[in-house]
């Protein structure tokens, strides 16, 4: 697909962009939408194969493929009225908003794909999750670290609702630095060396061969801090709270 074309051009929609455009040889003509105007000129500046388009319109009668990635609350205003022919893809990534509201809103019968891209699409490293599969939208996220297609929306949800917990994770290691620094070790110092701890676990879970209960345990020593840690702070109850806030989310995504 030589023409993709993105409607919303925020976070996520940088983030496309700068995967499928930096440093590569042969890069896609991109059209994006003029809201956004600072990302989408600073975007259209830096590559040379990216332009800002007039108007919504203007970017689904230029493109093949286009993204949908403005915020849910904002999807009328920018996509109601548009004329999207049969023969265009759709990529629906805004969080819960299922195929069958978006082609209400379209009113177009052309394929509705919707996708997970995450900020690491940015680097290439990101598996996007896809529902339902489509050769060219799956080709055009193998590009961006690979594609993981899945069976039904139901599935999708549940991945959908996964990407909901990864803040949390930096606001964990926050508060772990905070906790160091109230007992005087140096902010800097404290973040370095959280940030170098928790880097080590991504590596680890780099390797395939190892269950994640298994890591678990070879990280820790019987009756040593570690287990202390999980079994007195990351307890049944927690576990449990960590579980119904999943289904909470996975029932308003659904
Ligand atoms: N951030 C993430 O990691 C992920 C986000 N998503 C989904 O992607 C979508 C966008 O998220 P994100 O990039 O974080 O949000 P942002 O707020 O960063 O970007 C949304 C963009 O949409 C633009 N916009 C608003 N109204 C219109 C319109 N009428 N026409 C064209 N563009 C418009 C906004 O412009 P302006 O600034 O002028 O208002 C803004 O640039 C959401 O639906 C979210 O659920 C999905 C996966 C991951």
């Amino acid at each position: 697909m030589r023409d993709i074309g993105i409607i919303g051009v925020g976070e996520i929609g940088r983030a496309i962009v700068d995967g499928l455009c930096d440093g590569v040889e042969d890069p896609p003509r991109i059209h994006l939408s003029p809201r956004g105007a600072r990302t989408a000129a600073e975007l259209s500046e830096r590559h040379e194969g990216v332009r800002v388009c007039a108007g919504n319109q203007e970017v689904v009668d230029s493109s093949e493929i286009v993204v949908i990635a403005v915020r849910r609350q904002d999807r009328h205003e920018a996509l109601a009225g548009l004329k999207v022919d049969d023969g265009r893809i759709v990529v629906n990534v805004m969080a819960g908003v299922g195929n069958d509201d978006l082609r209400r809103t379209l009113a177009t019968d052309a394929p509705l794909v919707r996708a997970i891209p995450l900020p690491a699409v940015r680097e290439r490293r990101s598996v996007t999750v896809t529902y339902p599969s489509h050769p060219a939208v799956d080709s055009l996220f193998e590009r961006l670290g690979g594609t993981l297609p899945v069976a039904d929306e139901a599935a999708f949800d549940v991945f959908s609702a996964l990407t909901g917990t990864l803040t949390t994770h930096y606001a964990y290691l926050a508060t772990l630095t905070s906790w160091a620094a109230g007992h005087g070790i140096p902010p800097e110092a404290a973040e370095t060396y959280v940030r170098g701890l928790f880097q080590g676990v991504g590596r680890s879970l780099g390797d395939g061969t190892r269950s994640l209960r298994r890591l678990a345990a070879d990280h820790e020593t019987p009756n040593g801090s570690n287990e202390r840690i999980r079994t007195t702070w990351f307890d049944r109850a927690n576990s449990e709270a960590l579980t119904r806030a999943l289904d909470a989310l996975l029932a308003d995504l659904a």
